[in-house]
């Protein structure tokens, strides 16, 4: 086995597990690192409050690191809580002399409102620590704390920005996730150049506990397997993003961030492979469909558990095709990136109702409509005619620019079954069933069949 890149976190334990040395830990195991951790206090934490803070002493601290070093070859390392000037200090005699990249997290207060850095150890933090940081991430209020400025524009965070590079890091990067914005933007920052917004969709979500955490664990990991400062911070960021959609309650307060969310969602693909394979297996046994599929080529798609991309959505390779007796030959092999247009249609679904998991291309004429109607299945229609001139038939671009239209324009998009595109010169009009799981796809599709064929035991 190769030798994992070694990430070294030195911050406080937060017992409820969600940040602190906890979140590193887990941050970096799941982004393939190796985490080795000095710990510079102990709190007593859940997810509502800090209750209690006990620190050993910083020559104790010191010793942690020193005997890490002195063995292991660490080949990135982030800073968290660090608690009191004593142990700055302490550790900063140590790191003075170190060879690999830091990125110092100045932790001051947790998400919960405890107070995790002394109020005399801020001149520590700056002196000491600032100028060994590779780069430094305050969030706004860190940001507002250690400049002794109001940040209430984009002007003030860069001003803020150019304060803190003075004070000795090589770069900065300003987090937004306590900014009152759509999307949230951290600024990258380094001497003389213009500032970098790095943005990602803001996730509604008061499981927030660790965010900072687990971005600077995510970072120092990147940096650690080679990556250059950019790509770390978008890699990171990414990592979080997924990790707060996937966030869940633990507790009374802010829930922590999903730590295990890639992992989840790859375990997820093979189970999604299956029920596409057994989904066309159905299908493909049953006679009778002619009406129910388009003319040309149909698909099923089937979606990963906080699916973001096509690869994240299964279908068949060639789809199914129905032949003039209406059985129908499933073609190709489930795969994920396969059914472009279904796949693209879901996953556009999903902005609006992200439990949406499975879609599937009906034909779009009279009797499917007609059985719609007659089951009182809820329609949104996609506007072929109104589309903006980037937006092609090709590759899915249509149905994601439509579905997402059709949603965010119906009165209650979460009553809506199925979305139709009403075709138009060479485009067969196609209707898109959408179910929240597979049982509930096969469950539509033989109410659908019923009423079509007048017959309880079709499908
Ligand atoms: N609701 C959100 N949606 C998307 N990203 C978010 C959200 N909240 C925070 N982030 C991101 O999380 C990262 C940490 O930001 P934040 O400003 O919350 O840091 P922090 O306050 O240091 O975190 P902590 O809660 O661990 O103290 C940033 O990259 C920020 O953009
Ligand atoms: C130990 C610890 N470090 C950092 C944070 C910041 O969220 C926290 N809540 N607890």
């Amino acid at each position: 086995m190769d030798r994992l890149p070694c990430v070294l976190t030195i911050a406080g334990s937060d017992s409820g597990g969600g940040a602190g040395i906890q979140a590193d830990l887990k941050t970096i195991t799941m982004l393939g690192g190796y985490g080795a951790s000095v710990i510079t206090a102990l709190t007593a934490q859940n997810t509502a409050a800090v209750t209690g803070i006990h620190a050993p002493s910083a020559k104790f601290v010191a010793l942690q690191l020193k005997t890490v070093l002195d063995d292991i070859k660490v080949d990135a390392a982030k800073t968290g809580m660090l608690f009191s000037a004593p142990i700055i200090e302490a550790l900063a005699a140590l790191l003075e002399k170190k060879t690999f990249p830091l990125v110092v997290d100045p932790v001051c207060v947790a998400t919960s409102g405890g107070k995790l850095l002394q109020d005399d150890a801020v001149e520590a933090m700056v002196d000491r620590m600032f100028p060994l940081a590779d780069l430094l991430t305050p969030n706004l209020p860190e940001a507002e704390l250690f400049t002794g400025m109001r940040i209430e524009s984009r002007e003030d965070v860069f001003l803020a920005g150019k304060l803190l590079l003075k004070m000795g890091p090589k770069a900065v990067l300003i987090k937004g996730g306590h900014a009152d914005s759509l999307a949230v933007t951290d600024w990258y920052m380094t001497p003389g150049a213009d500032p970098i917004p790095f943005m990602q969709r803001r996730v509604d979500t008061d499981c927030t506990h660790g965010t900072g955490c687990t971005l600077s664990s995510a970072i120092a990991t990147g940096l650690a397997r080679g990556l250059d400062m950019g790509a770390a911070i978008l890699r990171g960021q990414e990592y979080l993003n997924l990790a707060l959609r996937s966030g869940y309650r633990l507790g009374e307060g802010g829930g922590p961030v999903n730590h295990l969310a890639p992992w989840t969602k790859e375990r997820a693909r093979g189970d999604v492979l299956t029920s596409v394979d057994d989904f066309g297996r159905r299908l493909a046994a049953r006679p009778g469909l002619r009406d129910m599929l388009p003319r040309g080529r149909a698909n099923v798609a089937v979606a990963v558990p906080f699916a973001d991309s096509l690869r994240d959505v299964a279908g068949f390779s060639g789809g199914f095709i129905t032949s003039a007796r209406g059985m129908v030959d499933v073609v190709g092999y489930p795969e994920f990136g396969a059914s472009a247009r279904a796949a693209s249609l879901l996953l556009s679904a999903r902005r609006v109702r992200p439990e949406l998991q499975c879609a599937m291309t009906l034909a779009g004429g009279e009797p499917v409509l007609g059985a719609l109607k007659a089951l009182n299945m809820e329609m949104a229609w996609m506007d072929w005619e109104g589309r903006p001139d980037y937006v092609t038939g090709e590759d899915g671009r249509f149905e994601e620019w439509g579905g997402l239209e059709a949603l965010k324009d119906h009165a209650a998009p979460e009553t809506v079954r199925a979305l139709g595109d009403p075709g138009g010169l060479g485009r067969e009009p196609t209707v898109y069933v959408l179910a929240p799981d597979m049982g509930e796809l096969v469950a539509v599709l033989r109410e659908i069949a019923d009423e079509l064929a007048e017959n309880p035991d079709e499908v």
